[in-house]
């Protein structure tokens, strides 16, 4: 578990994380997710006790990092994938930081497996691929068993193999009863690994939530039906239970809690003339992108405002 109360962290003038207050439960993974600059990483070198707070704390496991006796074993991290000595092997990699908490050779052998590293193990860490350099960073973060994982951008350099590898990984770390707390800033990648999301923007929250929710609340699941008798279509389908149906604009009816079919049958059994029916299609990182719009640091001019004005018109055409 992972507890965040008011965690704030000041350089000089700029505040890179702003009173976040969240807790991070065992059993599922949680995506942290934030355009770039948000703060991300400063939350986690905060969780790691690589930088202090300016106000408020962060606890794992019950405690600050610095008061476990033996962390690897509270927590495994992945921080900076090249953040290995280059002229070390990835198996004295994980020897030297086994060593330093008696975890013994046939461990180091087994996560080295675990991350399929085995045929290179006894290379030298400077020939490795960024993505080789993740599998690295996964085989040290889970050495020691932990029971908290934390991985900054994870995916990061991998090829589609590596990203359902550690998709799967994560899923499996989190059954097991693991707390597993993730950084990145796909937003559909996420929504595929992830069953809670934290989402924060220049360093502020703006949603704790379960991706189902996330989902819900960006009209993911809703229904746009176009009707002149759209108010007449409401009534008839708020009869069923769970069905939430408005009417925004005049004619267009927002619906959810029901599928396409039952819509179709119950304005054809009334003869309601319908002139459209259509599941709702923003995807999820264009919700993301809605979500975090106001809270982007660094923004291309170029690519930037035609994904804008895509977003705008997919918004005007649903
Ligand atoms: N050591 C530092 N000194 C000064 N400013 C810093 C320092 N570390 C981070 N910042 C600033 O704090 C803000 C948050 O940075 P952080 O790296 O935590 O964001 P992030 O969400 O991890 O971004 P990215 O997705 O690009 O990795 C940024 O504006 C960054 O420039």
């Amino acid at each position: 578990m992972i507890e965040a109360r008011g965690l704030t962290k000041r350089y000089g003038d700029k505040a890179a994380v702003s009173d976040l207050t969240f807790t991070v439960r065992p059993g599922t993974v949680t995506g942290f997710l934030g355009p770039n600059g948000s703060g991300k990483s400063t939350t986690m070198r905060m969780i790691l006790g690589l930088d202090a707070p300016t106000r408020g704390d962060i606890r794992v496991g019950g405690r600050s990092y610095a008061a476990h006796p033996a962390p690897l074993y509270e927590v495994g991290a992945l921080l900076e994938a090249r953040s290995v000595h280059p002229g070390r092997s990835a198996l004295g990699h994980l020897l030297a930081l086994a060593h330093t908490h008696g975890i013994p050779r046939s461990r180091v052998n087994t996560v080295v497996d675990m991350v399929g590293l085995g045929k290179v193990a006894g290379k030298r860490v400077k020939g490795f691929s960024l993505g080789m350099g993740q599998r690295l960073g996964i085989a040290a973060a889970l050495l020691a068993d932990p029971a908290t994982i934390l991985l900054d951008e994870p995916v990061n350099g991998l090829d589609p193999e590596g990203v359902l590898w550690v998709r799967n990984l994560l899923k499996s770390l989190a059954a097991e009863g693991r707390t597993v707390f993730v950084s990145s800033h796909l937003m559909s990648e996420m929504a595929l690994t992830a069953e809670h999301l934290i989402i924060i923007g220049r360093g502020r929250m703006l949603a704790d939530t379960t991706v189902d929710a996330f989902i819900r609340d960006a009209g993911l699941g809703t229904i746009k039906v176009v009707s002149p008798e759209a108010a007449q279509l409401r009534e008839l389908l708020l009869r069923v239970p769970g069905v939430e149906a408005v009417i925004s604009p005049p004619g267009t009816l927002r619906v959810s809690g029901t599928d396409l079919e039952h819509i179709g049958r119950t304005a054809s059994a009334h003869r309601i003339p319908l002139f459209e029916l259509t599941p709702h299609s923003v995807s999820l990182e264009e919700a993301f992108m809605e979500l975090t719009r106001d809270s982007i640091d660094y923004q291309a001019t170029v690519g930037s405002s035609a994904v804008a004005q895509q977003v705008a018109q997919q918004g005007a055409r649903a």
